[in-house]
Order: structure tokens, then C-alpha cells, then sequence
């Protein structure tokens, strides 16, 4: 569950949010609006990255700006840079690292890393160097490095933008099994097609809120 309770977020001299309100326990939630209009900033303030201003972001039952690290333990990030994400020489040792604190056997951190790189694709790629894979496949990798974690929610701010249709359908159809609440900033429409819930985001503001066709219905509606 997250929640929003009238936040507004101001950056520099910017009121970037400007009263968001939602209470969202859906298990899939989309986010879209115009480049600018604080989508990323309100991925942020659900894992406590950016604070509110004023008001207060609850998630998991906890408050971000109280409990920012335990939230972050229960909430993976996914950034639309991958190589922000990426910090091993290799595809298998930068998954491993993200359990590097959780006191497993090197036999548990092996079979986790294999498990989770044959989940979405990579097995093949175990040993090469990460700065080696294409910019898709580098996506997909900073989704293994999140997902080993098996965290509780997903957040991901634009997680398609350097996949090609093949691999943006994968991600969709990984989305579709995943058992995580998925919090989801995206230009990609088509990838909301399945979702429970759509915000749509117009200069700092919930300008529409509902099904996928309600919201981007609206959204091309602000956009014309
Ligand atoms: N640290 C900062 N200081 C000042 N202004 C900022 C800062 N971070 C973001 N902004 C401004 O806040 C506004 C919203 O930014 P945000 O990244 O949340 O938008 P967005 O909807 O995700 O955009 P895009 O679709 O282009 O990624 C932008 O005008 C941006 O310039």
C-alpha cells in the first residue's frame, strides 16, 4: 500500500507536486503525464529518495520521512539508467552484490543470482563484463539486481525506454507474473494495458485517476 496524503514537493524555487492525494493498494499502478510534470518525483517520494515538502507519504505502513531505510529494504528502485544502477565488473557479481548484506552461503548467492538471471533472460551472459550488454539487456540486468531481493514493491521510472518491442514485451509480460505491487512511470502506453489503476500527472497535479483507458484517454486529451 502506498499513500499520498496532500503532498507537495518544491525543488529549488520549483512547487514540483502540488497536492497529491491517493491511497493506492492496488497491485498495479501506472503513472503518465508530460515530460516535467513531477512523474519522477513522485516515483522518488515512494521509497523516501525526495521527501515531501509538506505532507506525508506512507508506504508499507510506514512513514517515508520516519523510516526511509527500512522502506527502502521492502521497496527495489528500477531507474530508467541502467548503467546509475550497475556498479560490478560482471553480470553475475553485480547481482550478487545486491545480497551482500544479507549474510547468505556463497552456494545461496550463487543459486539465487543463477535463478534470477535465467528468470529474465540472462543466463547466458553470467561471466561477460556488464558494460558489454546492449542497453536492453543492461535494463534487464538492473532488474535481476532488484528482484534478487524479492522486494515487496517495484517501483520503475520509465523502465522501457531502451528496449526494443521484443524486449519491452518481456518486461510486460514480466510485469504481468510479477507478485509485487508495481509502481510504474512510463511513456510506453501499451504496457499499462493490463493495470489496475492510471494516474495521470499534469504540472504537479493528479489530473485524471482511473482505469487505463479512463486515464490515457484524458492523457491525449491534455497532450492535443
Ligand atoms: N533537484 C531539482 N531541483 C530543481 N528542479 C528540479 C529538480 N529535480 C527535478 N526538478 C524539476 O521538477 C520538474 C519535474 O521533474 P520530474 O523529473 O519529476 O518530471 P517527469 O514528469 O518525470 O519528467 P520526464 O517525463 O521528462 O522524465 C521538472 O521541471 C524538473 O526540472
Amino acid at each position: 500500500m502506498i499513500e499520498f496524503t496532500d503532498v507537495h514537493v518544491r525543488l529549488g524555487t520549483r512547487d514540483v507536486l502540488r497536492g497529491i492525494t491517493a491511497a493506492l493498494p492496488e497491485l498495479r499502478v501506472g503513472v503518465v503525464g508530460a515530460n516535467g510534470s513531477g512523474k519522477s518525483t513522485l516515483a522518488r517520494l515512494v521509497n523516501g529518495l525526495a521527501l515531501p515538502s509538506s505532507g506525508q507519504v506512507t508506504v508499507l505502513g510506514m512513514d517515508t520521512r520516519r523510516d526511509g531505510a527500512k522502506i527502502r529494504r521492502g521497496v527495489g528502485f528500477l531507474f530508467t539508467d541502467p548503467d546509475a544502477q550497475i556498479v560490478m565488473p560482471t553480470v553475475a557479481e553485480d547481482v550478487a552484490f545486491s545480497l551482500r548484506r544479507k549474510g547468505l552461503t556463497r552456494e545461496e548467492v550463487d543459486r539465487r543470482v543463477g535463478e534470477v538471471l535465467g528468470r529474465y533472460g540472462l543466463a547466458g551472459h553470467a561471466d561477460h563484463p556488464a558494460h558489454h550488454l546492449s542497453g536492453g539487456q543492461k535494463q534487464l540486468l538492473a532488474l535481476c539486481s532488484v528482484m534478487v531481493l524479492e522486494p515487496e514493491i517495484l517501483v520503475m521510472d520509465e523502465p522501457t525506454t531502451l528496449l526494443d518491442l521484443r524486449h519491452s514485451r518481456q518486461v510486460a509480460e514480466l510485469l504481468e507474473e510479477m507478485p509485487q505491487q508495481v509502481f510504474l512511470v512510463t511513456h510506453d502506453l501499451p504496457l499499462l494495458s493490463g493495470f489496475d489503476r492510471v494516474l495521470v500527472i499534469d504540472g504537479g497535479r493528479v489530473a485524471a485517476d482511473g482505469t487505463p483507458a479512463e486515464a490515457i484517454a484524458h492523457y491525449r486529451k491534455l497532450m492535443a
